[in-house]
């Protein structure tokens, strides 16, 4: 049984259709990316499915978390559901933190107001920010958000979000106003600890390192669906074409980008791995897991075909 299930789903704004028949399914532990330009309807599509669509802005159709409806029912039934069975993690965590609470207050909340006694609730909070590997978690409970870096403070929000064991996991954009480095770190912590996980991000390099599965959003439709590596070694539809061409990623055979930091020995690539000898970060198992290379830039590191 899938996780999530999203049938004919549709967005609008009054008369204005934003989103129309998006359908997919997310399987229990399946990491998906929904890719796709500025304003091809990413954030409209997550936020119906987490009942939190602007004023105004109503969707209809179907979506289910394990049977249980997310569309068209009641607020006070979503309640329950969100930040306990789903939960979110937006691009920008200041916003979505208080800045006058303390860390470990905000992280132990969510479970309180799911039922968790207080006690419970911060002793778990504990756990769950040494989870996000967060240093001195005890040190972190105490401070507030303008005393973390903004790396820190997303970890914080993956923390909450983990906090009551959802069944999934959406991210919009989460690693978008970090550096490099931090980014890297982030979007695998992410993939580890996502239990189903609905990855929205304009960058093909970094669907490419998290996901299994790509859904490709274009003028609020989904327009293109498959693996990682069918969608990005053959796309059916050209808007992907031209997203795969203005990007850095290398799919086999074709131009690779800037790798930094030094290439182990020749010994540590499969056989018949195209980027044999040039591939830094090639592993056994990379034709399934593509990487970041040294630049924040992604390969996609899988074996040709034939
Ligand atoms: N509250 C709203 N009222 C009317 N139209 C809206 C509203 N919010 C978004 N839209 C429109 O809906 C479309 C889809 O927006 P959405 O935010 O889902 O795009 P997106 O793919 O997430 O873009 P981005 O990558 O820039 O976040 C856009 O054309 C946007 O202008």
């Amino acid at each position: 049984m899938s996780t999530l299930k999203v049938e004919g789903l549709a967005v609008r704004a009054d008369a204005v259709e934003l989103v129309r028949d998006v359908s997919f399914e997310i399987g229990p532990g399946e990491r998906v990316g929904l890719i796709g330009e500025s304003g091809s309807g990413k954030s409209l599509t997550a936020l119906s499915l987490m009942g939190l669509l602007p004023e105004g802005v109503t969707a209809s159709g179907r979506a289910a978390l394990d049977g249980r409806d997310l569309v068209g029912v009641p607020e006070k039934r979503l309640k329950r559901l969100r930040g306990r069975d789903l939960s979110m993690v937006f691009q920008e965590p200041m916003t979505a933190l208080n800045p006058v609470m303390r860390i470990g207050a905000q992280v132990a909340e969510v479970m309180t107001l799911h039922g968790a006694s207080r006690p419970q609730a911060f002793a778990r909070t504990y756990d769950l920010l040494e989870r996000v590997r967060l240093p001195h978690p005890r040190q972190i409970a105490q401070a507030y958000p303008h005393q973390l870096s903004g790396g820190q403070r997303q970890r914080v929000m993956l923390a909450i979000a983990l906090a009551n064991e959802p069944q999934l996991l959406i991210c919009d954009e989460p690693t978008t106003a970090l550096d490099v480095t931090v980014q890297k770190q982030m979007l695998d912590l992410i993939a580890e600890v996502a239990p189903a996980l609905l990855f929205i991000t304009h960058d093909l390099a970094v669907v490419a390192s998290v996901c299994e599965r790509v859904l490709v959003m274009y003028g609020g439709r989904v327009v293109e669906s498959g693996t990682i590596r069918e969608v990005f070694t053959r796309p059916r539809h050209r808007y992907t074409e031209g997203l795969l061409a203005a990007s850095k990623l290398t799919p086999r055979g074709t131009r690779l980008p800037t790798i930094q930091g030094s290439v182990p020995a020749a010994g540590h690539f499969p056989r018949g791995c195209v980027f044999r000898n040039r591939c830094p970060h090639a592993t056994p198992d990379c034709e399934t897991a593509p990487a970041l290379t040294g630049d924040g830039h992604a390969h996609a590191c899988w074996h040709p075909a034939d």
